[in-house]
């Protein structure tokens, strides 16, 4: 829970404090005012710089999309405007069910080709080729026409599906989709042209500027697989710790044989229940990903007792998780599971962590020989 609101937490923020700044944008110095206009197109090119520098093929398309109402100016008509709302929370939505495929490769043609669909649409109702004249019929007995309930009904389906596949997925880029759309509809209520729209304009910018940073910091410091802080993020703690720590190397055990039996794909499911069940055990200790089969557990206490029975409880859990398997031989599945052998080190006065670090590894490879599946204290 904590983790997917965490995703939302920021661009909520920009979402709140766009609209907060678009109604009162007015109060600016007519200085402040008159630059208004570049801000959406600097925001802009420094988003399509990062999507380029990170290979996200989706943001780059996104941002190209939010652009298009800055492209038209001040002369979209309203009637254009919804027409452009409809099919970007389509376009958002169709977005975050499809894999980041990056920016060169095979598929490049179809992104363009989306793009140039796209623009031709809105340019299409803009020169009034396309019309939608016989939608605005009133809606059974109500005020409302059919194109009010039509446009609310695509909102409304765009902006669920995207909120349930996030909620489902945990995914970053879903959480910025479902405000990116909440700010699409900010904008057809608040402006969608003058100061108001560059103002929130510039928001979503600013939300996939943040993504692109997240998903650049995650390429960095988190493992994909198992979703742990990965070797670089481990280095980084191992620098600022203070003087009392402790380190617990974890192995899991037998699991070339693992993978022999099983197979890599089904090895790596192993590996990802045994990084959620260190996660969920390991407080007050912060795993990571050391690389392969191995993990680490820094710890920034030195208290043996404590430490001795959180990696007591860790070793156990994992020991006790069942998990699913499709096992090749037999053609069915069933349930396995593994265990893992722990080394621990507490630190020694003076000593660096890359010391401590080396001996948790000794005791780790004692544990190995004295029959695995057990923790030892260096
Ligand atoms: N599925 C999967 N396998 C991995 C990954 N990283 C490393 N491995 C495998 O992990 C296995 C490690 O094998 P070994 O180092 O021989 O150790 P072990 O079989 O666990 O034996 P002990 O450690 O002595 O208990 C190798 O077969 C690697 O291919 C990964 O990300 N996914």
């Amino acid at each position: 829970m904590l983790e997917r609101l965490k995703l939302l937490f920021f661009p909520s923020l920009i979402f709140i404090s766009s609209i907060y700044a678009s109604i009162n944008v007015d109060l600016l110095s007519p200085l402040w005012l008159s630059l208004l206009p570049l801000l959406p197109f600097i925001m802009a090119t420094l988003a399509l710089v990062l999507a380029w520098h990170f290979n996200k093929g989706r943001v780059l398309v996104l941002v190209l999309l939010l652009l298009l109402p800055k492209l038209y100016g001040d002369y979209v008509s309203e009637g254009s405007f919804v027409a452009y709302l409809v099919v970007s929370c389509l376009c958002i939505a169709l977005l975050s069910f499809l894999p980041e495929r990056g920016l060169m490769n095979r598929f490049v043609i179809n992104r363009l080709l989306f793009i140039f669909m796209l623009v031709t649409w809105c340019y299409a109702i803009e020169q009034k080729w396309v019309s939608f004249s016989f939608l605005n019929f009133t809606f059974l007995q109500t005020n409302k026409t059919w194109s009010d309930v039509l446009l609310w009904g695509v909102l409304l389906v765009s902006l669920s599906t995207v909120f349930l596949s996030w909620w489902s997925s945990r995914d970053a880029f879903k959480a910025c989709g479902f405000i990116s759309i909440l700010s699409l509809i900010g904008i057809h209520y608040f402006s969608f042209s003058g100061h108001r729209l560059d103002v929130l304009l510039a928001a979503q910018f600013l939300l996939w500027i943040w993504f692109a940073l997240m998903e650049g910091y995650r390429m960095a410091y988190l493992d994909d697989m198992t979703k742990l802080p990965a070797r670089r993020a481990l280095n980084e703690r191992l620098i600022g710790l203070s003087k009392r720590y402790a380190i617990a190397m974890v192995d899991v055990d037998f699991f070339k044989k693992f993978n022999d039996s099983y197979g890599h794909d089904m090895g790596d499911r192993v590996l990802q229940n045994v990084a959620d069940q260190m996660k969920r055990w390991c407080s007050p200790g912060k795993a990571f990903r050391y690389g392969g089969e191995e993990f680490t557990i820094v710890f920034s206490n030195d208290k043996k007792e404590e430490i001795k029975e959180v990696l007591e409880n860790v070793r156990l859990n994992i020991e006790e998780s069942l998990i699913e398997v499709f096992d090749p031989k037999k053609k069915k599945d069933m349930e396995v599971s593994v265990t893992v052998s722990i080394g621990l080190a507490l630190a020694e006065q003076g000593e660096a962590p890359d010391s401590t670090l080396k001996r948790a590894d000794a005791a780790l490879y004692v544990s190995k020989k004295k029959g695995r599946n057990r923790v030892t204290i260096a």
